[in-house]
C-alpha cells in the first residue's frame, strides 16, 4: 500500500486573539502549501520483534527520525530516537497515535516528508520535479529547525498528515473512503489526535486554529476548551492511553469548524514582511492588557467580533450574488480600489467587505495602542492604507496574532498579476514579497500516488 495524504497552511484573516476564548469565532483561511505524508513502506514484522517507525524529511538535512517501540511500552520515555536526533512534533505525534489505537501486531512503517514551498523561505535550496512534472519541492542544505519559517503553520500541517498516514497504516487504505458520516467522524478522531499531539510537543495548548484548517479546510472556528487538553497532559502516564482514548471519541469538545470560503473572482494575496514578530510575546501582553482593563477589553473586543462576524456574513451575501449577474460587479472592482467603491449600487456585498476590513483594522489599531502590543505598527499601517488604494484591492489586515510578519489582502483574481508588478518599483512595499499561494477550501485529502513518483522510491509491492 503506497498512499499519501496532506494538509494545507493557514492565515488567520479574522478573529486573531479573539479565537483564544471559546466565547468568540474566527475565520481561518487555507492556503495553498501544503504538508504531505507518504506512507513509503508497511510491512507486518513477528509477535517477538519491535514496532519500527521511521519518518523522514528528506527536503532538509539529518531530516530522518527512527523510533523501535515496544507496543506494551508507549510512554514518553519509552520512546527513543534511534540516533539522538530530536523532533518532538513527530515523536509525540507517533506517541499519540499509538497510545490512542493501542495495536496488537508490530509493523515497519515508513512515511516521507513534503513540504510545499510557502513553508519556508527558499533562499540557496534546489528543486526537485516528480516525473509527471506536477510537484516541485525544494531542498535545503540546512536542518529543519535552521530553515527560516514564513508563519503558514508547518507543524500543524506536519503533526496532521503524519497523523493521517498512521491511522491509514493501522486503519486500512480505505479509512477515508466511507460514508459521508463515517468520514465525518474519521475527521474529528483525525483532528482531536493532532490537537492533542500538537500541544503535547509544543509543551502549551494553543487555540488549534492551525490544527483545524489542517483538518478541515477553510472554516468559521471556534475552539474547544483549553482544560480538555491541560487535563490530560497531567495524567499519570500509565493513564494517558485510557484518558485518550475517552478525550477523543468520547469527550464533547464543542468547537465549531464550519466551511466558510472565499467568493469566486476573489482571492487572497499574503505578502511576507521583511521583519517578523514572535506570536508568544504579543499575546501575552495583549491578555495582561485585558486582564487589567476588563471593561474597556470587553467593549473592544465585542465590537472586533461584530466585525469579524459580518466580513464572514458580507463574503456569504457576495458568494449568494455570485451565483448571478456578477461579471459587472468583478470588472467594477478590477478598475476600483477599496477607497474608491463607496456605494453599493453594484453588490452591497462588495461594499460590505470593505467597510468590515476598515472595521477590523480599526479595532486592532485600537488594541495596539492600548495593550502596547505591536499587532498593527505603524509600518503596518501605512503599507495597508497602501493596499486599500490598489486597484483590485478590496483593503487588507494583519493576519493572525499582527507585527512585522506579513499582510493578507482580499482582491480580484484578474488584478493580482497588476498589483504585484505595480507594487515591484514602489519604495513603500520593497520589504514586501508576494507569496504565490491561493486560498482553498480542503482540509486534508487524499493525493494522487502518481503525482510523487521519481521524488519517492516506489517499491513494487508493499502490502
Ligand atoms: N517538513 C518538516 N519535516 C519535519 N519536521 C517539520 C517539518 N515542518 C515542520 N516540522 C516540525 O515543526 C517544527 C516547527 O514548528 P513551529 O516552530 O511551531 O513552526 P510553525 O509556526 O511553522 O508551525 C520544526 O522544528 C519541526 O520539528
Ligand atoms: C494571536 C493568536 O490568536 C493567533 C496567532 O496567529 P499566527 O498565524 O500569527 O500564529 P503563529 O503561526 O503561531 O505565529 C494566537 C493563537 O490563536 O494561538
Amino acid at each position: 500500500m503506497l498512499k499519501v495524504f496532506s494538509c494545507p497552511g493557514k492565515a488567520l484573516l479574522a478573529g486573531g486573539y479573539l479565537v483564544l476564548d471559546p466565547d468568540y469565532e474566527a475565520f481561518v483561511v487555507a492556503l495553498s502549501a501544503r504538508m504531505h505524508a507518504a506512507i513509503t513502506l508497511l510491512r507486518p514484522l513477528g509477535q517477538s520483534e519491535l514496532t519500527k517507525i521511521t519518518v523522514k524529511s528528506p527536503q532538509f538535512k539529518g531530516g530522518l527520525w527512527s523510533y523501535h517501540l515496544d507496543i506494551n511500552k508507549l510512554s514518553e520515555s519509552d520512546i527513543v530516537e534511534a540516533h539522538g536526533r530530536n523532533n518532538p512534533f513527530v515523536k509525540t505525534t507517533i506517541l499519540t497515535v499509538l497510545s490512542y489505537l493501542k495495536p496488537t501486531d508490530n509493523y515497519e512503517i515508513e512515511i516521507t516528508i513534503f513540504s510545499d514551498s510557502g513553508y519556508h523561505t527558499q533562499a540557496g535550496s534546489t528543486a526537485k520535479v516528480s516525473n509527471n512534472g506536477t510537484r516541485r519541492f525544494y531542498y535545503h542544505d540546512a536542518a529543519i529547525t535552521e530553515v527560516p519559517k514564513t508563519g503558514l503553520g508547518s507543524s500543524a500541517g506536519l503533526v496532521t498528515s503524519l497523523t493521517s498516514a498512521l491511522l491509514c497504516c493501522y486503519l486500512g487504505p480505505n479509512f477515508l473512503n466511507k460514508t459521508a458520516e463515517e468520514n465525518a467522524q474519521t475527521l474529528n478522531c483525525l483532528h482531536n489526535l493532532s490537537q492533542v499531539a500538537h500541544c503535547i510537543a509544543q509543551g502549551k495548548v494553543g487555540s488549534g486554529f492551525d490544527v483545524a484548517a489542517a483538518t478541515y479546510g477553510s472554516v468559521v472556528y471556534r475552539r474547544f476548551k483549553p482544560e480538555l487538553i491541560t487535563r490530560l497532559m497531567e495524567l499519570d502516564p500509565s493513564q494517558f492511553s485510557n484518558g485518550l482514548k475517552e478525550l477523543v471519541d468520547n469527550a464533547d469538545w464543542k468547537i465549531v469548524h464550519r466551511q466558510c470560503s472565499l467568493v469566486p473572482g476573489i482571492r487572497i494575496l499574503m505578502g511576507d514582511v521583511a521583519g517578523g514578530s514572535e506570536t508568544p510575546k504579543l499575546v501575552s501582553k495583549v491578555l495582561k492588557w485585558r486582564k487589567e482593563n476588563p471593561e474597556r477589553a470587553l467593549q473592544v473586543w465585542t465590537n472586533l467580533n461584530n466585525s469579524n462576524m459580518k466580513l464572514v456574513e458580507s463574503l456569504e451575501q457576495l458568494r449568494k450574488s455570485s451565483k448571478s449577474d456578477y461579471s459587472q460587479t468583478l470588472d467594477y472592482l478590477n478598475t476600483h480600489s477599496a477607497s474608491e467603491i463607496v456605494d453599493d449600487n453594484l453588490s452591497p456585498g462588495l461594499l460590505n467587505i470593505i467597510n468590515c476590513i476598515k472595521h477590523i483594522r480599526h479595532w486592532l489599531k485600537l488594541m495596539s495602542i492600548e495593550s502596547g502590543a505591536e499587532i498593527e505598527p505603524d509600518e503596518q499601517t501605512r503599507l495597508l492604507d497602501r493596499c486599500e488604494a490598489l486597484k483590485g484591492s478590496l483593503g487588507g489586515v494583519v493576519p493572525g496574532a499582527g507585527g512585522y510578519d506579513a499582510i493578507c489582502l482580499l482582491v480580484a483574481e484578474d488584478s493580482i498579476d497588476r498589483i504585484i508588478t505595480d507594487t515591484k518599483n514602489d519604495e513603500e512595499f520593497k520589504r514586501v514579497n508576494w507569496l504565490q499561494l491561493e486560498d482553498q477550501k480542503q482540509g486534508l485529502i487524499e493525493e494522487k500516488i502518481e503525482d510523487f513518483e521519481g521524488l519517492i522510491h516506489i517499491p513494487g509491492n508493499l502490502c
